[in-house]
């Protein structure tokens, strides 16, 4: 039996490192920390440890908005959404995440797509 994504992730503080790994990332990107002028950081980290761990099947609930209305005003490209995909998946990788369970939680995410793309 293998172990499910939750605990291939490292659990809370394994997906804590991913995130935390990533939102380094976004802020080492110039083409996309522009998007984060005036967020707050601290919340975002937060919101998306719950939301990973919601999507790996995890003991959380995300329970902040929903991905369309967080980012439907933001003009967003697929070359944005496909640059922060590759920013988790280095993430991913750094945290040794093994490629099954890596790729698992990409796809998770991939089926995001439409709802951050939305447009309105
Ligand atoms: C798989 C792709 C993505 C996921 C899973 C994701 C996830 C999230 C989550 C969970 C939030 C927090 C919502 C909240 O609690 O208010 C958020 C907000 C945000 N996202 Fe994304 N996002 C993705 C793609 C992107 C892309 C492509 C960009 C821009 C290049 C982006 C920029 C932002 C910004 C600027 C915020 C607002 C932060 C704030 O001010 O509160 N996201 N995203």
């Amino acid at each position: 039996q293998q172990d499910d994504l939750y605990t291939q992730l490292g659990g809370e503080p394994g997906i804590s490192v991913i995130v935390e790994d990533f939102t380094l990332r976004l802020a080492d990107d110039p083409e996309i920390v522009t998007f984060f002028a005036n967020s707050n950081i601290d919340l975002f980290v937060a919101s998306l440890k719950d939301q990973l761990c919601d999507i790996a099947d995890g003991p959380c609930r995300y329970e902040g908005p929903p991905m369309d209305r967080a980012h439907q005003h933001m003009g967003l490209t697929d070359a944005h959404f496909n640059t922060v995909v590759q920013h988790m998946q280095a993430a991913l990788i750094r945290q040794e995440v093994p490629v099954g369970a890596r790729n698992q939680l990409l796809g998770r995410l991939a089926r995001l797509h439409r709802d951050i793309m939305k447009l309105q």
